[in-house]
């Protein structure tokens, strides 16, 4: 299953600036081409969102500082010793995805400050602050930014899907996890064979990703069985359905395969992540515009919390 480049396949890149504007029909055009957007590739890029470039580079100057510092400061963090697991650092090879393949990257994971005793609950490990300075305060502040983004995209998959724009809201406000990631750069001979991150598709309900520049991301044409690079687009959020809008859906809006190859590149690759995993008490059931009358559910309802429990059992290689 080699990437090719000769099939037309587009991730469409869509201005959402109208909607923020409250420009009623430039929503209504918007609302339509993430409908098509969402049902095939279930990839698209968003521009023209409200995230300044200040903080988006301050971000990624802080991430790349971060990832500077010694192995032993960074594993000090490591994920298995916050209190669910699913907190800081996971160093390279503690996370599979995709059978055989160990994913060649590290990460960091953060999210909101919850109380411990549930799925994914409990505090985030931080860095000390003067091992890096200004870390923990850029990633709260983008933090809370980027979820911000994700509740109006909630909302305008709402409007996509024919609902009340506020359908998802009570879910978009949930919590929700970032990841941190760097892919460190490889040669061209052991990139393909190997995974930065390993197939997969997204485990919650939508993903917002930025990417640096130097590429690897790629997403899986279902038709084809071909992979395809997703570009870079300055200042671009590339979002993804994952899972559970797959499910809620009825299999209208498509939870599609990704990956990323290892970079044959002279510098490393940087991403960060945010899935919106949402509250576990959140039952996934087809959502009623997304079912016609003889149609049968794809999908038994399940809680986010049941779905996420497998998911996160199999990345992890253990019970949490
Ligand atoms: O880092 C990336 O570009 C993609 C990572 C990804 O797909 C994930 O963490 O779910
Ligand atoms: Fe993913």
């Amino acid at each position: 299953m080699a990437v090719d480049h000769s099939i037309n396949f587009i991730i469409p890149v869509v201005d959402i600036s109208g909607y923020l504007a409250g420009d009623l029909p430039r929503t209504t055009a918007i609302a339509n081409e993430l409908n098509a957007a969402c049902r095939a590739p279930g990839f698209f890029q968003v521009v023209g969102h409200d995230i300044p470039t200040e903080l988006r580079t301050r971000l990624f100057d802080k991430v790349i500082q971060f990832y500077e510092l010694p192995t032993a400061k960074k594993s000090a963090l490591s994920h298995t010793l916050s209190v669910n697991g699913a907190r800081g650092y996971e160093a390279v090879g503690e996370v599979t995805l995709e059978g055989d393949f160990v994913d060649q990257k590290e990460g960091f994971m953060i999210g909101p400050e919850t109380p411990p005793g549930r799925l994914l609950h409990g505090s985030n490990l931080w860095p000390e602050e003067s091992d890096s300075p200004g870390f923990r305060s850029t990633m709260e502040e983008y933090f809370t930014s980027v979820r911000s983004l994700s509740v109006k995209m909630f909302r305008l998959l709402a409007l996509s899907l024919g609902l009340d724009e506020y359908y998802f809201d009570a879910f978009a406000n949930g919590p929700d996890s970032q990841k941190l990631a760097q892919y460190p750069r490889g040669i061209a001979k052991s990139a393909e064979p190997s995974r930065g991150t390993g197939a997969h598709t997204d485990f919650g309900a939508m993903t917002l990703l930025l990417q640096d520049n130097i590429g690897g991301l790629e997403v899986f044409h279902r038709p084809t069985s071909t992979w395809h690079p997703v570009p870079y687009v300055e200042d671009a959020y590339i979002i993804n359905i994952g899972d559970m809008m797959e499910r809620w859906t009825n299999g209208r809006y498509m939870s599609t395969m990704h990956r990323v190859i290892t970079p044959a590149s002279n510098n490393d690759r940087y991403s960060v992540v945010l899935f919106n995993e949402g509250v576990l008490d959140q039952v996934i059931e087809c959502i009623p515009t997304c079912i016609e009358p003889g149609e049968v559910p794809l999908y038994q309802p399940i809680t986010a919390e049941a779905h996420l429990r497998k998911r996160y059992e199999t990345m992890y290689g253990e019970a949490e």
